[in-house]
């Protein structure tokens, strides 16, 4: 039989297997000579001991799409990071933290602002354009109006999906809206306290149905930049490779250098003010790191 592993605690994993629910499993197969450790998110062959508690033996690892770090997750399809339209105001500079470590895992990101009944149309045309220049999908959500979770479930389908976002934005509300028990007034209350227990930050996979998975991640203050020289952060805007053509160095900043198309291109206003004060603070900040 096959299944997916989407949780692991103390030596075991539960393994959610299609029409069939979910199996506490131990990883005995042969695989254990390979010397690889069975991941969230691994599809696995499983052998059934006990239909009846639902009790099993992960036999075989299949082959990873990939493998994250940072959650610590496998074969994840793309990463949808929410966060709030306003209250809180969007943190630009961690999101756009957010979209280069997901870059430099190879998974592609989707930015939804949720709460976006709490701004006027300016607002949201700001927001649009800021990401929508980056070459990001974008999208907006009102978990409170139940507004665009239509377009949030076809993202999702038949896909697995990290969900981040800072505190506060709506991502639990977005998240009892979209799964099975969504409207269930201790969904609420029961998915905070599983939250709160949440200390080790292990991953777990949550089925919205039989092919489609979200891992809900603790949310997140901060972002280290990964490891990388300064030169590479501008292959993380995705936004400037169009524009760095007409740049008239080699190895072009994008900074301080005259005859800049980046730079050209934030004039014409073809790149964002904001990405681009963020791509600066960033440089800078990966410049000082190499002092040390
Ligand atoms: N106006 C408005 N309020 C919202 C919306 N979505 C969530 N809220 C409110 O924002 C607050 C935070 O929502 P949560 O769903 O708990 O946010 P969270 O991102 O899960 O926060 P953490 O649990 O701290 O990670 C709550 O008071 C919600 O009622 C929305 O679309 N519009
Ligand atoms: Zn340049």
């Amino acid at each position: 039989m096959q299944g997916k592993i989407i949780k692991g605690i103390a030596g075991f994993y539960y393994v959610h297997v299609a029409e069939s629910g979910i199996y506490e499993c131990k990883a005995k197969g042969a695989f254990r000579n390979q010397k690889v450790k069975p991941l969230v998110g691994d599809n696995i062959r499983l052998d059934v001991l006990d239909e009846e508690e639902k009790k099993g033996n992960i036999e075989e690892i299949l082959p990873r799409k990939n493998e994250l770090i940072r959650p610590a997750v496998a074969n994840i399809d793309q990463a949808l990071v929410i966060f709030a339209a306003a209250k809180p105001k969007p943190n630009f500079n961690l999101l756009d933290r957010f979209l280069i470590l997901m870059q430099y895992q190879k998974v592609p990101a989707v930015v939804c602002f949720n709460k976006q009944d709490m701004v006027n149309e300016e607002e949201l045309k700001l927001l649009r354009a800021t990401y929508e220049s980056a070459d990001y999908p974008v999208l907006f959500t009102s978990a409170a109006k139940e507004e665009g979770i239509q377009a949030i479930r076809e993202l999702l389908k038949g896909k697995t999906t990290t969900v981040a976002g800072p505190s506060g934005v709506g991502k639990s509300s977005l998240i009892n809206l979209l799964s099975p028990e969504a409207g269930m007034e201790t969904g609420d209350i029961s998915r905070k306290i599983e939250r709160g227990k949440h200390t080790t930050r292990h991953s777990e996979l949550f089925a919205l149905d039989k092919d489609t998975f979200i891992c809900d991640t603790p949310g997140f203050s901060s972002i280290y930049l990964p490891d990388m020289e300064k030169e590479e952060l501008g292959t993380y805007f995705p936004e400037f490779a169009k524009y760095e053509p007409f740049c008239r160095f080699q190895g072009c900043a994008h900074i301080h250098e005259p005859g800049c198309g980046v730079k050209e291109a934030l004039e014409e206003k073809k790149i964002s003010p904001i990405r681009y004060e963020n791509y600066k603070l960033l440089y800078e900040e990966l410049k000082d790191k190499r002092r040390y």
